[in-house]
């Protein structure tokens, strides 16, 4: 995360680092959500075949050990069918992780709510991005949880031809782009985090892209994965796994 601030420890419960083993040792590579005790949800462009994954739940410090903390193997991962690597903006770029083993919920460790499908967000309407990814384009990876305000970007703005124009599709999400604050290489498959009215925080977003021209380029907001445009599948991929 670009320009942002050490997220108070444990406050988003569901986020998760996705790790996988280089050589003897594990490298966070991307985020991702929580969604049910044995299922996490990251960005498909995450997942690279021939890799070895594991979950790391409950942490804040990721060069330390965390009472509370838990590594989970990944049993299976699920990427969307119509997801294309070299297409990134054709959208799709969701994963379902099956942990091999259930999740323990604790004080640390919270499921993420998906929001109702079809829900869109105001233009402006305050969401926070957080991760583990750059805290600059190029720059070095935090070992602590980051998260920055950055307000979602409605479709009208965020497919303006001098915004992201048409590599940006109705099921994504756009938040940020005001050049200061934005989502970097590592926050891929992370929550954008949004409360809704009832005061209740809801993952509407899966970090997918920002520009190749540097994370926080202005009038190019970081693109989400709109979760709401994928409830059947979710629920589909989790019934039959
Ligand atoms: C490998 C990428 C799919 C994921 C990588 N994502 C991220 O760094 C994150 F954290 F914002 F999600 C990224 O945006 N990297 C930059 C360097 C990139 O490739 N950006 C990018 C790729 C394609 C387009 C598009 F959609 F226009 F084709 C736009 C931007």
């Amino acid at each position: 995360v670009v320009n942002g601030e050490e997220a108070r420890p444990h406050s988003w419960p569901w986020q998760i680092s996705l790790q996988y083993q280089s050589g003897s040792s594990w490298r966070h590579t991307c985020g991702g959500s929580i969604i049910a005790e044995n299922w996490v949800m990251t960005a498909a462009h995450c997942i690279s075949s021939g890799r070895n994954y594991r979950v790391h739940v409950g942490k804040h410090d990721l060069s330390t050990y965390e009472d509370g903390s838990m590594t989970i193997s990944a049993q299976k991962i699920i990427e969307h069918e119509k997801w294309n690597s070299i297409f990134v903006a054709l959208g799709n770029d969701i994963a379902l992780i099956k942990l091999s083993q259930p999740v323990t919920l604790s004080d640390t460790v919270h499921l993420g709510c998906i929001p109702p499908a079809g829900s869109g967000l105001p233009n402006n309407y305050p969401c926070y991005i957080t991760g583990w990814g750059r805290l600059s384009t190029g720059g070095s990876l935090p070992d602590r949880l980051q998260q920055a305000l950055m307000p979602a970007v409605d479709y009208a703005t965020c497919s303006r031809s001098d915004w992201w124009g048409s590599s940006v599709k109705e099921s994504m999400v756009c938040a940020g782009g005001d050049g200061v604050v934005a989502g970097c290489n590592g926050d891929s498959g992370g929550p954008l985090n949004c409360k809704n009215t009832d005061g209740i925080w809801e993952v509407h977003g899966i970090a997918s892209f920002v520009s190749g021209l540097g994370c926080n380029t202005v009038r190019k907001p970081t693109v989400f994965t709109r979760v709401s445009s994928f409830n059947d599948w979710i629920d589909k991929v989790m019934m039959n796994n």
